[in-house]
């Protein structure tokens, strides 16, 4: 799914960079034709599907020490090959006036991120969101489980993304994990509603689990609307592209 922001989200995003001085310089408006961006995020996302392959390839594999050996050489000549032109830091959120915005380095929806967990997180309504995917190798915590932090990084995106609905700014405060059974490696799915507001405070409950069986994490967190980057909702929200 990929993730616009309206105009109220482009405010509030100037907002934020003004407030918060350099850790949210990382709010880059940048005025790349909306079409430019899907193109180039077709692309850039394809390199991470095949790097998220190769991390699973690179867990997996069998062959002989002196395959590896070679593979690592090639690897590190493809890595100089990208390195020729950089970002001088972390990818950033950018936004267009077009109300298109992207963070291709997202820890969890980042399409050129291939640490990412393959996840689509689906809004169904506002306040309401969804995700199925199917975890592999790299995720790996408990002997062919899923990884606790892994389940919490998942659940805290989905549940940040919610309290949001992409027309206000919110961000983590409190986050409570209850692991209820171990969760395997394979298909799982999350659940994420808000289940009350209170001002500028949000509770999100969520869930993940194998999908059609009994929750292995539940999850409760209040998101916050910081108190510098209330929006007028009255405005244009967040929105999304047809993908979502
Ligand atoms: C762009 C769209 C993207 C949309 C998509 C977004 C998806 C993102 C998903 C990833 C989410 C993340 O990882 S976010 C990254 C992890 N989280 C963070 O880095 C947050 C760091 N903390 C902060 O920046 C700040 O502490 C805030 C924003 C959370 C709160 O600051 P504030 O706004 O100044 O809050 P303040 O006025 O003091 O307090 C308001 C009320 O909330 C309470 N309160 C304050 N902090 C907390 C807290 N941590 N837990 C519980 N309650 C709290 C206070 O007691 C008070 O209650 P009362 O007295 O009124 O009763």
């Amino acid at each position: 799914m990929v993730c616009t922001a309206g105009p109220a989200a482009s405010g509030a995003l100037s907002v934020m960079r003004e407030t918060l001085g350099m850790t949210m310089e990382m709010f880059i408006h940048d005025e790349t034709p909306t079409d430019e961006v899907d193109r180039r995020e077709k692309v850039l996302s394809g390199l991470a599907d095949s790097v998220r392959d190769l991390v699973d390839a690179t867990i997996r594999s069998t062959v002989p020490d002196d395959e590896l050996a070679a593979v690592r050489a090639e690897v590190a000549a493809l890595a100089a090959r990208l390195r020729r032109q950089q970002l001088p830091g972390p990818a950033g959120v950018h936004y267009n006036s077009e109300g298109r915005s992207w963070n291709w380095g997202n820890a969890v929806v980042g399409l050129g991120n291939a640490v990412a967990p393959p996840v689509e997180i689906v809004h169904d309504a506002f306040g309401s969101a969804y995700a199925e995917m199917t975890l592999g190798a790299a995720y790996e915590g408990p002997p062919g489980m899923v990884h606790g932090g892994v389940s919490a990084l998942m659940l805290d995106q989905i549940m940040g993304e919610t309290a949001s609905g992409f027309k206000r700014l919110t961000m983590t405060g409190t986050l409570t994990l209850r692991y209820r059974r171990p969760l395997p490696l394979g298909p799982v799915r999350m659940d994420a509603r808000i289940a009350g507001e209170e001002g500028r405070k949000i509770t999100v409950e969520a869930r993940i689990g194998v999908p059609g069986e009994d929750t292995a994490v539940e999850a409760t967190g209040l998101f916050l609307i910081p108190r510098w980057a209330s929006v007028d909702e009255t405005e244009q929200g967040w929105s999304r592209s047809a993908e979502g």
